[in-house]
């Protein structure tokens, strides 16, 4: 971001601990023709002392503690309306936290999520600030200059919403990329237990990419581009120019190691306010079960050799590669709902006053999620409608979206059968079916859940046919399911003295 700021033409005072880091970034941004628009600052009161004013103070930084330790750093040396913009992934609550201490001073803290990774951060990525409605406005112009660009020539940038509302839907973006990276790696694994070669796989990635409900999907173009790329060194084997791909082992750890936090919150987030996001969840369940190799490599041994995906004997290969590529629209779709769900109500909890068309802005190019068919199909119409209120977000309602999962469904269902049958490792595809069959389900097997739950916790239940009964509004029903017997009567004789 430092080397976008200075491509834009700002002069950009740079901290970091890491004295060698600043020096080679200043010789990248030399080397880049930018001469003199990079110095670097090892103390707070020069580097503050330097800027103009109002002071713009933009972090990037690991979440938590690490925020706190140079807010408190920076803090005496800042004054009246300079502005912080975090562009970390830090958690809301902490956002907020800082704003209000910042605003004790008349400093504006805004959290502005970043996505579309290292590229993106030097190329222009997709940008998500909320806070102080004057700092955003201030900020706005520059944001605008730097963000990505979508395919109208439009900043993917735009004010989010009050507090911590830009992290937040920044950690709902990581939320609904992890739903998805999920599917489209089962989608992988199932091609390659079907024989075909990680080339092939990227032809197919490609075709995916370029029609229909894939279509213009950023984590799908990069699958295909990834899928031809060779290391120009060894491999383990003494292979010349191995397939990168197929060198990487099976484990995601970040959640683990606590590096990124938010595929954490966003579940938290998710049964905090009591969204269903199925595939979300188990999406972040198989991202934490596959960090933990050794624990899997042990268990694999003690149950002689676990389950593994067999091999996979397709007869009409077209159209089941065609049934994998709706399943994973599917899963993908089930992200965007499940997200936009968990938004909406945490918007109506905070009172964010949340701009939806900012939030399409922001995700129409630029971002990890970036996916051209959903924006333009499913999101805009909606989004962009000027009678939108966050109560009446809720994607599962719309009619646009009801016929993709109508289109969808069947060939999910086919796919998952396979999967089951043949023992392919696919949760979020499989928590996807059961996502869109539980949440349009009138008729669930949870009457007997709720049966059970009175029988022993008088938890009450209502009843079929009684009016009302709609809402999670406690029953007005207990059934007396058995007499309450006492100790003797249950035991036989009363215990000893
Ligand atoms: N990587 C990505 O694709 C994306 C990352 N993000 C978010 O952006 C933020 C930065 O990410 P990324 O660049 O990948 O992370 P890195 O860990 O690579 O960079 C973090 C930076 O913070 C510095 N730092 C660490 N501790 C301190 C401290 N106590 N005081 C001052 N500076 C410190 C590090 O310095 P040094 O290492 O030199 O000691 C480093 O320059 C994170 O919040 C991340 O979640 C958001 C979107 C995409
Ligand atoms: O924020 C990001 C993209 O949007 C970052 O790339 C982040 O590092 C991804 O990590 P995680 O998978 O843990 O969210």
């Amino acid at each position: 971001m430092t080397l976008l700021f200075a491509e834009d033409g700002l002069i950009v005072n740079l901290s970091d601990p890491e004295e060698k880091t600043m020096d080679r970034l200043i010789e990248k941004a030399e080397k880049q023709g930018y001469h003199g628009r990079v110095k670097k600052f090892t103390d707070y009161k020069q580097l503050c002392k330097a800027l103009s004013k109002p002071r713009l103070l933009v972090f990037s930084l690991p979440h938590g503690g690490v925020g706190d330790k140079v807010l408190e750093g920076l803090m005496p040396n800042l004054e009246k309306g300079d502005i912080i913009l975090d562009c970390g992934n830090e958690h809301f609550a902490n956002t907020e936290r800082r704003q209000a201490k910042c605003r004790g001073t008349n400093i504006r803290y805004i959290g502005c999520g970043v996505s579309g990774g290292y590229q993106a951060a030097r190329a222009g990525p997709s940008m998500c600030p909320g806070g102080d409605e004057s700092a955003l406005r201030d900020v706005m112009p520059l944001l605008e200059k730097v963000a990505a660009k979508d395919k109208d020539g439009k900043p993917c940038v735009g004010i989010i919403g009050k507090g911590g509302a830009g992290h937040y839907v920044k950690m709902v973006h990581n939320g609904i990329e992890h739903g998805m990276m999920s599917a489209i790696c089962e989608a992988w694994g199932i091609l390659v237990k079907m024989g075909l070669g990680y080339e092939e796989i990227g032809n197919i990635l490609k075709k995916w990419d370029s029609n229909g409900e894939l279509k213009g999907t950023f984590l799908i173009t990069i699958g295909a581009d990834l899928s031809h790329k060779h290391d120009d060194k060894q491999d383990i084997k003494g292979n010349e120019h191995p397939l990168v791909i197929s060198e990487v082992l099976d484990k995601v750890v970040q959640d683990v190691t606590g590096e990124e936090g938010t595929g954490v919150w966003s579940n938290q987030e998710a049964i905090e306010h009591h969204v269903p996001a199925f595939t979300l969840n188990v999406a972040h369940a198989f991202r934490l079960a596959s960090a933990y190799r050794g624990d899997r490599i042990k268990a694999n041994e003690v149950t002689d050799g676990g389950f593994p995906p067999q091999q996979l004997n397709i007869h009409d290969k077209d159209s089941f590669i065609e049934d994998l590529r709706k399943a994973t629209y599917a899963a993908c779709l089930a992200s965007y709902i499940q997200g936009m769900h968990l938004i909406s109500r945490a918007d109506q909890a905070h009172k964010w006053d949340i701009n939806y068309g900012n939030i399409w802005k922001i995700w129409r190019a630029g971002c990890i999620i970036k996916a051209d068919y959903i924006s333009d199909e499913i999101l805009a119409p909606i989004l962009l409608s000027s009678s939108l209120k966050a109560e009446n977000i809720h994607l599962l309602f719309q009619k646009r979206v009801a016929t993709d999962i109508r289109n969808a469904y069947p060939a999910l269902r086919r796919i998952v059968s396979k999967v089951v049958e043949t023992d392919q490792v696919a949760p979020a595809l499989s928590a996807t079916l059961e996502y869109y069959k539980i949440v349009t389900g009138t008729d669930l097997p949870t009457a007997f859940y709720e049966a059970e739950l009175d029988y022993f916790g008088s938890h009450m239940f209502d009843k079929k046919g009684e009016k009302g009964t709609n809402g999670p509004l406690e029953g007005k029903f207990h059934f007396e399911w058995k007499p309450v017997r006492t100790q003797s009567q249950t035991y036989g004789s009363a215990p000893s003295q």
